[in-house]
């Protein structure tokens, strides 16, 4: 492929990503897939470009703006511009690139080459630009990412938008065990080490298709980021406990648990989503867990209600706006805005109140977003304990010394009721954790 023919197949991904609510790698996946004559190194490049002009957008857009008429904030003028400010290339170069000839882009407008005229020669940074342009997150949740970072927000947010790591869980249900599963990699010229947070985790040097090495078809590892690993294991399942997944998705995190409870008790994966309960069935299968149930939920869903005071763990792995995931999803930060963040909270708050019903007295409630903001964690959490007698928070440093110490894992690196890991400062995707004990005597509310 021609470099002109892999920035139209760039173009062409990024605006079937902004014609849909999909997720960026699934719509490049797709787009992948249906040109299997497209070769290597042409995937490559046009994941890159892809890629790059998502993650660069917001500074991308400002030079657009200050360029002038001729380059529009579309798939065609963000291309136009990544070219021009990080390819080291002039106006002519990229004419030559976008000449319309056969497979490459439409030929460059008058007005499009003056634009470029006025961009070439410049880098990606600019210090007129405004922190948030720079940290690469939209303008309305500046005032909320500095609320939460303070000072370390550029450092936090920048990091929140990076290239994310590549982690593995070992999975002891299929007879893993670290030390042996690094050991068979680095056989295969993987190189793949301890997280360090997680004592269950290997962080590999980047991004691998792992689908193809044997350790993962038997079931002995999965990819999951080190903070969804914590996540799972603050849940502290144990063998023999009833244990309630409650939305469960695909089962990244019902997987750790079912690896807890070591396939004693029972695991009770629920979710809206039959399309995300059949692909945990898949991994389910991979990783041996047979204590498992799949159930789809449905309004004033019966077997929730049989649930009331029974269950030992109840895990509630929120829908968020994944503010936490940017390093995965570059894409996911331009598809909110207050009234969506508003609608998302309603059904968290929501959502936990169902959930907290099936706790059993001296049991817990886990409350978990993939967000950083105040509005989907402390405010939910505080919200419904202001209303409730019957719970109260466990401090996360106690539950991480029963959980992730108490497993080889280091000290707790936060203190405070909750825990908040973000990338800047864990090496994780951001997360937030809050593990809520039913009480055996107050309040039954
Ligand atoms: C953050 S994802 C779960 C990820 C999953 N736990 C994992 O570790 O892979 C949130 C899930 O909540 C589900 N969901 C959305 N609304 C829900 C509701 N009202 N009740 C239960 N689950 C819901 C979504 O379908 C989605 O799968």
């Amino acid at each position: 492929m021609k470099d002109s023919a892999r920035l139209a197949a760039a173009i062409e991904v990024l605006e079937a990503v902004a014609a849909t609510d999909r997720p960026a790698d699934r719509v490049l996946d797709r787009y992948l897939k249906d040109r299997r004559y497209i070769g290597g190194s042409d995937r490559g490049a046009i994941a890159q470009r892809v890629w790059g002009v998502l993650r660069r957008r917001a500074r991308l857009d400002w030079w657009i703006k200050k360029a002038g008429k001729g380059l529009q904030r579309d798939a065609r003028g963000r291309v136009l511009a990544d070219v021009a400010l990080t390819d080291n290339i002039d106006v002519a170069g990229i004419a030559m690139l976008f000449d319309g000839s056969r497979h490459a882009p439409p030929a460059l407008g008058r007005d499009e080459s003056d634009a470029l005229r006025r961009l070439v020669g410049h880098g990606l940074d600019d210090p007129g630009m405004p922190p948030a342009v720079r940290a690469e997150c939209p303008n309305w949740l500046w005032p909320r990412m500095e609320a939460v970072f303070g000072g370390e927000v550029e450092a936090a947010v920048r990091a929140l938008g990076a290239e994310a790591s590549f982690d593995l869980r070992v999975n002891p249900l299929a007879g893993a065990d670290r030390a042996a599963v690094i050991a068979e990699l680095a056989a295969a010229s993987v190189p793949a080490e301890p997280t360090s947070l997680s004592p269950v985790g290997l962080r590999l040097d980047r991004r691998r298709p792992v689908d193809q090495m044997p350790a993962f078809r038997d079931g002995r590892i999965e990819v999951q980021d080190e903070g969804s690993q914590l996540a799972a294991l603050l849940v502290g399942a144990a063998p023999g406990n009833l244990v309630v997944d409650y939305c469960a998705g695909a089962g990244g995190k019902s997987l750790a648990l079912a690896a807890d409870m070591a396939n004693k008790g029972r695991l009770i994966l629920y979710d809206v989503s039959k399309a995300r309960l059949d692909r945990a069935a898949v991994r389910l299968r991979r990783a041996g867990v047979n204590n498992a149930e799949r159930r789809q939920l449905a309004d004033g869903d019966k077997s929730v209600k049989r649930l009331a005071g029974k269950a030992d763990r109840v895990l509630v792995d929120a829908p968020c706006t994944g503010t936490g995931t940017w390093r995965r999803n570059p894409d996911a930060k331009w598809r909110y805005d207050t009234e969506a963040l508003a609608e998302i909270t309603a059904s968290q708050r929501q959502i936990l109140e169902r959930a907290a019903a099936m706790v059993k007295p001296g049991g817990r409630l886990v409350y978990v977003t993939c967000s950083v903001l105040t509005d989907e964690n402390e405010a939910i959490v505080d919200g419904f304990l202001a209303e409730t007698t019957a719970f109260r928070a466990v401090p996360v440093a106690d539950v991480w010394a029963e959980t992730v110490t108490a497993r080889g894992g280091p000290a707790c690196p936060a203190d405070g009721p909750y825990l908040r890991l973000s990338p800047h400062r864990h090496g994780t995707d951001g997360f937030f954790v809050a593990v809520l004990e039913r009480g055996y005597a107050v309040g039954t509310d």
